[in-house]
């Protein structure tokens, strides 16, 4: 094998070079055998194989490597191969009887399953001497395989392509059912070199020796299918093509080499138009011409009459001749124009083109034959440039669909992204006071959708309510007509003395506050551990400190606020309810009437209240809540989608994505969003507990509610179970506007069992917050007094009159406007270190299991004491033996008993190489060498380590 530059062309050190020496195989050519394994399966069911032409042996080791283990491999080249483990090599030429004869005694009486030949006769000849030299040995070779292959065997086979390749598959073809050629990844593209694989040996009994003699083989095979080369060859065809080279045995060379330069030619004009396509079936080499590079002159291509085939199949345009030379000197000839000629492998079909213009100038100016030139340059005009341009043309237009095919989807994209931009920052700025012009500019009736019939009834001054519209579909009574009716006059009023835009705000708050409050309906009704969260929420945010609210509509009116110890809050009812309940925007509860109410002591509270029938009012309100969400409304007029909707609660969550919209602002964060009511419950609870979590230091409140919550939410949650156990009793309580006077009887929520109650959990659980703690110690160390707390607490939120606000307003406004109870770090620091000594405390397996080898132990010792006394009665020993044998005992009891160690004795100086006990050493002992004995040092130490750990 010659000698490459490394740097270029196939000397270059490739990839697989570099790989195959990273992975330990002699040669890159492993490769080529790996993927053919990896394309063919050649080798891992073969347990015989011989490898033809092996040296250096890299295909050995492929072998060795995918073959199983044990297989039979034997390797033959004219070079001497380093030995390989599990393979048999020898030194021959393979187109010896000798080496037929080695083979044979080589592999006994086996049969390979494959014969491998990547053989290549050692360049450096002429190429057409190379060429043939080459087909000799693939035909050697295949005379070998059909010698030694079992039936159903593979040979592969390196075949460089010729003419005589076609030829060769052709023999293949008689011998094997499948015969496919292929060109692995690894084999360079500059080399003409490609692969045949074939499979399942066919083994025929008697194989005429004309099929192996080159002299046969090689003949012309011009009538043969040239296109054999990557397709597996069909085997019934073999009958036809085995008389082909007989019917072509009489023909010349110079057919088949003009039907080759026909072919390339037709090659040539592809290469031209086509440049930048790799032909896939190639022709092989013209016959008497091996080389890949090929010259010519710039005179053969400017007066030629094919100048497109010559561009196409040479590499090379060359200026020699005089005349040549005053070309290179024309206008014409830009730097462009040599630089194309200089490479012709390289260039594009523009390049191509600007050659043929240039040709055309310098034909014109040579003043060639004008007639004959022009007739030329018609001919080439019609059958070149209408080739280029209508492919331009069609090029173009698809280019230019494409591109506005994709302008089309960017401006869709752009469109969809900024109506997504408006959207979020119309979320973002809507506020409450914004509503309305938001609302307006987005179109009221596209957001909450109100039917025709429903604003018309708004327009005649008869604006109902959501509910209105239920109750009216669902025929309500009498009674709740009227009882509704105050309600339907006031708005009246405001309908007559407002323009049309602001009944639709109206409409539109009342829509809110509707969706909203079934919102909440929802959100409690699926999910309890929500109303869960919603009072320990109302917990932290202090209600105890914001007094009585005057008039309130907000959550908190409902309530109970008054009297508080500054560390428990009084317990209250109706929470998660009054959440969901119109009545938040009628009005607030009342502490005392909360707690009376609890006491039995109604009557008292309603002595004082005007609105004594506001009991009899909340069940109805309460019926009219449970129809809306389980009876279906009758049709109203203008078939309001509202009124649908409410038929189908769920769907409508689902499919008003204004309501959704509206939802997700960012005010109702606090709150979970309507995803949630798709069963997105978790989420929700999550984002609640992050609320919280900012608003306080409990942590671990999944854990275990009752221990992680305040002392106040305790008693809340006692209260709250209750409530869930039986709602309807919270039916009992109306809410009636709070009085300025009335803050007087909020103080006689004092009682005494509570407060009792409230001391034992003090007692026994301490304070379990940190702003209880904070209190607590600025109570104590007199930063502040009882009724310093109190005032503060009550004079912080209750001068706010909240009339008229939008439920889910006021909702909002209660979670986060909320008195700031200072936390000192001595409080966390305190409640850490409880928490900490809670933690550790051993768990209760650990405790058990320490107690039950406390109890072990004591038994132990009672038995010793019992065997000790029993040795000092015994009559027969003095009192020296009684002492030892009581002390044996007793240490025995106590775990003493160690184990006397081994005495570790180094064998150096004067113990280096002695037998027998060393000198000064009691005891047993062990001599060791310095080494052991760090070692030995070294393990305890881990050991001693793996313990700490
Ligand atoms: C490309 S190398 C083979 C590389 C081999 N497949 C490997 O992977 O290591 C070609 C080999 O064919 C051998 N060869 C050429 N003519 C031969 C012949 N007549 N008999 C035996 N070996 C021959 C050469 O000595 C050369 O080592």
């Amino acid at each position: 094998m010659g000698k490459h530059d490394k740097k270029t062309g196939k000397g270059r050190l490739d990839k697989f070079y570099k790989l195959a020496k990273e992975q330990g195989y002699r040669a890159r050519s492993a490769f080529k055998l790996i993927h053919l394994n990896r394309k063919y399966d050649l080798l891992s069911k073969a347990r015989c194989a011989i490898d033809l032409c092996a040296a250096p042996g890299g295909w050995l080791q492929v072998a060795e490597k995918y073959m199983p283990k044990g297989s039979l491999i034997v390797g033959v080249d004219l070079n001497a191969i380093k030995p390989l483990p599990h393979v048999t090599t020898f030194v021959s030429d393979i187109t010896t009887p000798q080496c037929r004869q080695l083979l044979r005694t080589h592999l006994h009486d086996w049969k390979a399953d494959l014969v491998m030949h990547d053989g290549a006769p050692n360049v450096g000849s002429a190429w057409v001497q190379d060429a043939f030299t080459q087909n000799e040995l693939v035909l050697q070779s295949l005379k070998l395989a059909t010698e030694f292959l079992v039936k159903g065997g593979s040979f592969v086979t390196k075949v460089f392509r010729s003419q005589d390749y076609n030829s060769l598959l052709w023999v293949f073809g008689q011998l094997f059912r499948q015969v496919e050629a292929t060109k692995p990844p690894s084999s360079r593209n500059v080399s003409a070199e490609i692969f045949v694989v074939c499979r399942d040996f066919i083994a025929p009994k008697h194989i005429d020796p004309k099929f192996l003699d080159p002299k046969h083989v090689f003949k012309d095979l011009g009538s043969l299918p040239t296109s054999i080369t990557a397709a597996p060859v069909d085997p019934s065809s073999s009958a036809q093509g085995a008389a082909a080279p007989a019917a072509t045995q009489g023909s010349t060379s110079a057919a088949a080499n003009a039907a080759a330069k026909i072919a390339g030619s037709n090659h040539a004009h592809a290469n031209v138009f086509m440049p930048e396509k790799k032909r896939r079936h190639r022709e092989g080499y013209a016959e008497g011409d091996y080389t890949l590079f090929h010259a010519a002159s710039a005179e053969d291509f400017v007066k030629g009459t094919d100048p497109v085939s010559l561009l196409g199949m040479m590499n090379k345009i060359e200026f020699v001749s005089d005349e040549e030379k005053s070309w290179l000197k024309s206008r014409h000839t830009t730097p462009d124009v040599v630089a194309n000629f200089a490479d012709l492998k390289v260039l594009g079909k523009g390049d191509f083109k600007l050659l043929m213009k240039w040709r055309l100038a310098i034909r014109l100016e040579s003043g060639l034959d004008v007639k004959a030139d022009q007739h030329q340059d018609v001919t080439e005009e019609v059958t070149v440039e209408p080739m280029d341009e209508e492919e331009q043309i069609s090029e173009e237009l698809k280019r230019l669909s494409e591109a506005k095919h994709a302008k089309q989807r960017q401006d869709r994209k752009r469109a969809n992204e900024k109506k997504a931009r408006d959207l979020l920052k119309l979320q973002l700025n809507m506020t409450a006071p914004d509503l309305e012009t938001e609302d307006l500019a987005l179109g009221g009736e596209e957001v909450f959708d109100l039917g025709e019939g429903e604003r018309e009834a708004k327009r005649q001054g008869k604006s109902r309510s959501l509910g209105d519209l239920v109750e009216d579909a669902d025929g309500m009574d009498a009674d709740s007509e009227e009882a509704e009716s105050d309600v339907a006059d006031d708005d009246d009023e405001v309908f007559d003395s407002e323009e049309e835009r602001e009944l639709k705000l109206g409409a539109l708050e009342g829509e809110l506050d509707d969706l909203y409050g079934q919102y909440k309906d929802r959100m409690s009704e699926r999910d309890a551990k929500w109303k869960v969260k919603q009072a320990r929420n109302k917990d932290k945010n202090f209600d105890a400190w914001h007094g009585i609210r005057e008039g309130s509509d907000s959550e908190n009116d409902g309530v109970a606020k008054g009297y508080r110890d500054g560390m428990v809050r009084a317990p209250r009812r109706g929470d998660a309810d009054e959440d969901d309940g119109e009545e938040s925007e009628e009005g607030g509860w009342d502490v005392t009437a909360a707690v009376k109410a609890k006491l039995g002591e109604e009557a008292d509270s309603s002595d004082d209240d005007d609105q004594v029938d506001a009991p009899a009012e909340k069940p109805k309100k309460k019926t009219v809540k449970f129809e809306r969400s389980t009876v279906a409304p009758k049709p109203v007029a203008g078939g309001s989608r509202l009124v649908t909707s409410l038929q189908e609660p769920e769907q409508r969550a689902q499919m008003s994505r204004q309501a959704q919209v509206w939802f997700d602002q960012s005010v109702f964060k606090g709150v979970g969003d309507l995803a949630a009511l798709d069963g997105d419950d978790e989420e929700d609870d999550d984002e609640m507990e992050a609320d919280e979590d900012d608003e306080s230091l409990e942590e671990d409140e999944d854990v275990d509610m009752e221990e992680a919550s305040t002392l106040s939410s305790t008693l809340e949650d006692e209260e709250l179970a209750e409530e869930n156990e039986g709602d309807e009793d919270d039916d009992e309580f109306e809410i009636v506007p709070q009085d300025a006077e009335d803050d007087g009887p909020a103080w006689d929520v004092d009682d005494e069992d509570q407060d009792e109650v409230k001391k034992k959990i003090i007692q026994d659980k301490g304070l379990l917050t940190a702003e209880a703690v904070s209190l607590a110690t600025r109570l104590v160390n007199r930063q502040i007094t009882a009724s310093q707390l109190v005032d503060d607490g009550f004079n912080r939120l209750s001068a706010y009159h909240k009339d008229g606000l939008p439920s889910w307003f006021a909702d909002d406004e209660s979670k986060h406007y909320k008195p700031n109870i200072p936390i000192t770090k001595e409080a966390v620091d305190a409640l850490r270190e409880k928490q900490r000594a809670l933690d550790a405390r051993p768990i209760k397996k650990i405790a058990e299991a320490k107690a039950r080898k406390k109890m072990k132990a004591v038994a132990k010792l009672e038995k010793a004491k019992k065997r000790a006394d029993g040795v000092m009665e015994a009559e027969d020993l003095n009192m020296a033996e009684k002492a030892r044998q009581v002390g044996k005992v007793m240490g025995r009891a106590k775990g003493n008993t160690k184990l006397k160690e081994k005495k570790v004795v180094v064998a150096k100086g004067t113990n280096k190489g002695i037998k027998g006990r060393p000198k000064g050493v009691k005891g047993k002992y062990k001599i060791v060498d310095a080494r052991m004995r760090k070692e030995v040092r070294a393990l305890k130490r881990i050991k001693k380590a793996n313990k700490k750990r």
